[in-house]
């Protein structure tokens, strides 16, 4: 059985249980369940607090999780990210009142609040900064309100924390993040159970960003249409019973589904269809 560890709360919890339930697996109806077997698919899901997925994978008791970039990077543990899954995408930002600071050129000296205690030590010595940190499990905005830290360094999405607390994002990112999935360092890349797992997440991925899409078109515009709809690999050209004429059937990029039939209606395309995939096996 494969021993997938799956984040049981926080922002990372609901999308990759409702990715895992795309790809055909079941998932747990009751928060309180910690382990869920799916005899089926031959998998043993294990929800696990987000923070020490990458420290239960890196010692190889499971065999892969789901977790976010920032959190592997945070914990240290020796595991990598094999696939990327596209939600709970963040910035990690250093944050103060106006006037204080403008970057980590300007922190000696200073106290930096964080959940995220390993990613901003790691910044903060690349940097050659002296500077202090306290940690904080959450809410870490209020920190310098309160008089616990001058600067802070937090998770941003929409930034809209950080603007309630009146404080303002100051230097580059430290990094980006998104979920991922990770396995221990070293473990082997060919297992079979593994891949199979990675190309149902994969297909999930797949359905979720592409249409397929139909029309019809006359042969002497084919090659232009083609050119619009090239495909994956390429294109299904059937004929139709109308002489002349042929219908085309290709996989779109969804976010430039509605831009791609209006270019092929200009073309003289008729009949011009989108369905959505459920799934898919590349
Ligand atoms: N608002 C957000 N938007 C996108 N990703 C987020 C957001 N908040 C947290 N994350 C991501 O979720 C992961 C943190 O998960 P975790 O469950 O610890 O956070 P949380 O949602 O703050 O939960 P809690 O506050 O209960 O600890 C990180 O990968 C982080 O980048
Ligand atoms: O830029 P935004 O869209 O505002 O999102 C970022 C905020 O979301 C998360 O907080 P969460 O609600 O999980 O609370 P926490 O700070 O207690 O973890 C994160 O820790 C930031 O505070
Ligand atoms: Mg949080």
């Amino acid at each position: 059985m494969l021993r997938i560890a799956v984040p049981n709360k926080g922002a990372l919890s609901g999308s990759a249980m409702a990715m895992l339930h795309e790809a055909g697996y079941q998932q747990r109806k009751e928060s309180k369940e910690l382990v869920l077997v799916d005899p089926e698919n031959e998998v043993e899901f294990f929800y696990l607090r987000p923070r020490d997925i990458a420290i239960y994978v890196s010692s190889g008791k499971l065999d892969i999780g789901i977790t976010g970039r920032d959190l592997l990077l945070d914990s240290g543990a020796d595991a990598e990210e094999i696939l990327q899954l596209g939600f709970a995408r963040s910035t990690f930002r250093y944050a103060t009142k106006p006037g204080t600071a403008a970057g980590p050129q300007d922190f000696d000296g200073m106290t930096i609040a964080t959940s995220y205690e390993g990613i901003v030590a790691a910044h903060l010595t690349e940097a050659g900064v002296k500077a202090s940190i306290v940690h904080l499990d959450g809410a870490v905005e209020t920190a310098i309100e309160l008089g616990v830290a001058q600067i802070i360094a937090d998770v941003v999405e929409t930034g809209t924390s950080m603007r309630n607390a009146g404080l303002e994002v100051i230097g580059d990112p430290i990094m980006t993040s998104e979920a991922v999935v990770i396995r221990r360092n070293g473990a082997p890349t060919d297992d079979p159970k593994v891949q199979q797992f990675l190309r149902r997440l994969q297909g999930v991925l797949v359905a979720r960003s592409y249409v397929m899409m139909d029309y019809d078109c006359r042969v002497e515009h084919l090659e232009r249409a083609v050119a619009l709809t090239p495909g994956l690999e390429s294109p299904t050209i059937s004929p139709l019973h109308h002489e002349g004429w042929v219908a085309v059937r290709s996989m779109v990029a969804a976010k430039e589904a509605q831009r791609i039939m209006d270019d092929l209606y200009e073309l003289g395309a008729r009949a011009i269809l989108t369905t959505a995939i459920h799934a898919c096996r590349l």
